[in-house]
C-alpha cells in the first residue's frame, strides 16, 4: 500500500524512486503537527569563505548508536529516537526492508529556507549510500543534477507524505537542492534517514593480538 504508485525517475548513474504515497493524508498531518512541536529544532552556523552565517533551516540529529555526524563543518550529536520519530522510522524499516541508524531532520519555516546544491557522500556514509527522505508539510520543489554532464537535470514536487529514496551511484553522479520560493509558503519537515555504520566496532572474524 505504501509503495503504490512508485516513480522511477529513470536518472543516468543513478537510482531514485519516488513514493507519493508513504503516509496517507490523516498520518502526514499527525507526523507534521507533533514532529513540528516536539523535536528540538536547533539553528547552525555555515562558514562560507570565512565568513559566519545562520544556516537557512533548522536541523535535528537522530541516531542508533554515538556516532556523530559531520557535514559543512557541522558536527552533530545524535538524539535518540523515540515517539513519533521512531514510528516513523519503524514504518519506513518495515516497508523498505532495510535498517537506517540515523535520521538528519530539517525545518524549512518559509520560503527563504533552503538546501544548497550537495552530494550526501561524507565517508561516514560509506559507498553507495542509501538515503529515504520524507517530506511533510508545505510541497518544496527537488531539483537534481549531473556533476559531469551538463545536460542532466531533473525537478519533481516532493508532496506532503511523500518518500524519496536515493541509492545506488546517486550520491557520487548527482548533486540535489531545495531551492528558496518567493512564494508565500508554510513550513515543511524533512526527515533523511540513513546508515551510518558503528566505527571501532571489532569485526567477529578479526584476530586481537
Ligand atoms: O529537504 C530535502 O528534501 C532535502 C534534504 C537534504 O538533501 C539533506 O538533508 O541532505
Ligand atoms: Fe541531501
Amino acid at each position: 500500500m505504501r509503495l503504490l504508485n512508485a516513480e522511477n525517475l529513470n536518472l543516468e548513474d543513478a537510482d531514485v524512486t519516488y513514493y507519493p504515497n508513504f503516509f496517507d493524508k490523516t498520518e502526514a498531518d499527525k507526523y507534521f503537527k507533533n514532529l513540528f512541536d516536539e523535536i528540538p529544532w536547533q539553528q547552525d552556523d555555515i562558514k562560507v569563505f570565512g565568513k559566519t552565517y545562520n544556516q537557512p533551516r533548522l536541523t535535528a540529529f537522530f541516531g542508533e548508536n554515538n556516532q556523530p555526524y559531520s557535514y559543512s563543518n557541522i558536527t552533530m550529536l545524535p538524539k535518540p529516537f523515540e515517539g513519533h520519530i521512531l514510528e516513523i522510522k519503524n514504518t519506513i524499516e518495515g516497508a523498505l526492508n532495510t535498517s537506517f541508524t540515523s535520521c538528519l531532520a530539517n525545518l524549512y519555516r518559509n520560503g527563504k529556507d533552503s538546501n544548497g546544491w550537495h552530494a550526501d557522500n561524507e565517508k561516514e556514509l560509506g559507498e553507495n549510500p542509501i538515503i529515504a527522505s520524507i517530506t511533510l508539510g508545505e510541497e518544496r520543489v527537488f531539483h537534481f543534477k549531473h556533476k559531469y554532464d551538463k545536460n542532466l537535470k531533473k525537478k519533481l514536487v516532493l508532496k506532503h507524505g511523500s518518500l524519496l529514496l536515493m541509492q545506488g551511484t546517486t550520491q557520487e553522479y548527482w548533486l540535489h537542492q531545495i531551492p528558496k520560493t518567493s512564494r508565500k509558503i508554510s513550513p515543511r519537515i524533512n526527515l533523511t534517514f540513513r546508515i551510518i555504520p558503528q566505527k571501532n566496532r571489532v569485526p567477529s572474524n578479526s584476530v586481537l593480538s
